[in-house]
């Protein structure tokens, strides 16, 4: 059943000149899961999502958000997206407020009801609502915050989060987890990539491994991981340590 997959990734490849980023990724992530996408360094983590998302289009493949075609339906899709992209600049010459009433606006949402939600995100995410400081002067971590802010702004019922806790202190990663946990258990599907298992093991329900651009393993976490540790399994299913122990000898 369609309604019953928040996000629908049929057959996504993406290749920049000789290198295959993406090559063929299939992945059904369920209404209401708590989604984890585990890889390596240069897995296609980032470039999965920017396809699933409509930030950049596949070579090949179809990316659906309940149901709408990011790519043939954006305007529905995107609607119901929200997303905080890694790397992508922000408008940053703007305090904390004004981009998030930017963002607001730009989606076409009261501005009451923009300052409103601002507010209460600024204050929750402890960016504080009156600080004047430029996002362009924000610490990464907080840039983070402010992006996530920015998704979570207009009510979406899909999250997708590049590496949302990276950079991010002990106190305001709980902070996140919180929040995003509170969504969950209201009805929204979160999906997020990540390098850390410990993150991806305390807050999923499901999870996918990718490695060189192919899904290698996907399920719940019970059905991925086994009777083992998520981390021994990533690391055969990622191809593990070849160290010896005798390189940089000279360290
Ligand atoms: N714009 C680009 N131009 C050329 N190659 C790219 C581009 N974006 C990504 N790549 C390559 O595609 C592959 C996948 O990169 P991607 O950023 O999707 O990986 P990732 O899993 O998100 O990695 P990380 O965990 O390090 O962020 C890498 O080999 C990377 O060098």
């Amino acid at each position: 059943m369609i309604n019953d997959v928040a996000l629908a990734l049929h057959g996504l490849v993406k290749r920049f000149d000789t290198t295959l980023a993406v090559s063929g990724v299939d992945l059904n992530v369920p209404v209401g899961s708590f989604f984890g996408l585990l890889g390596p360094n240069g897995a296609g983590k980032t470039t999965t999502l920017s396809m699933a998302v409509g930030l950049l289009r596949p070579d090949a493949g179809q990316a659906q958000v309940l149901g709408h075609d990011v790519w043939a339906d954006p305007v529905e899709a995107k609607r119901l997206l929200g997303v905080l992209p890694d790397g992508v600049r922000l408008f940053d010459r703007l305090t904390g407020a004004e981009l998030l009433a930017y963002h607001g606006l730009l989606r076409g949402m009261e501005p009451g009801v923009v300052d409103q939600r601002a507010t209460e995100l600024l204050d929750v995410l402890a960016l504080g609502a009156d600080n004047r400081t430029l996002v362009v002067d924000y610490s990464a971590g907080m840039k983070k915050k402010i992006g996530l802010a920015c998704a979570l702004l207009h009510g979406p019922r899909v999250l997708v989060l590049d590496e949302p806790f990276e950079a991010v202190d002990p106190v305001s990663a709980a902070l996140i987890r919180d929040i995003l946990q509170r969504y969950v258990s209201g009805g929204g599907t979160v999906v997020f990539s990540s390098h850390v298992m410990e993150v991806v093991e305390r807050l999923c329900d499901h999870v996918a491994i990718l490695a060189a651009g192919t899904i290698k393993r996907v399920g719940t976490i019970d059905e991925v991981r086994g009777a083992r540790s998520l981390e021994d399994v990533f690391v055969e299913v990622v191809g593990g340590r070849t160290s010896t122990g005798s390189e940089l000898a000279w360290l």
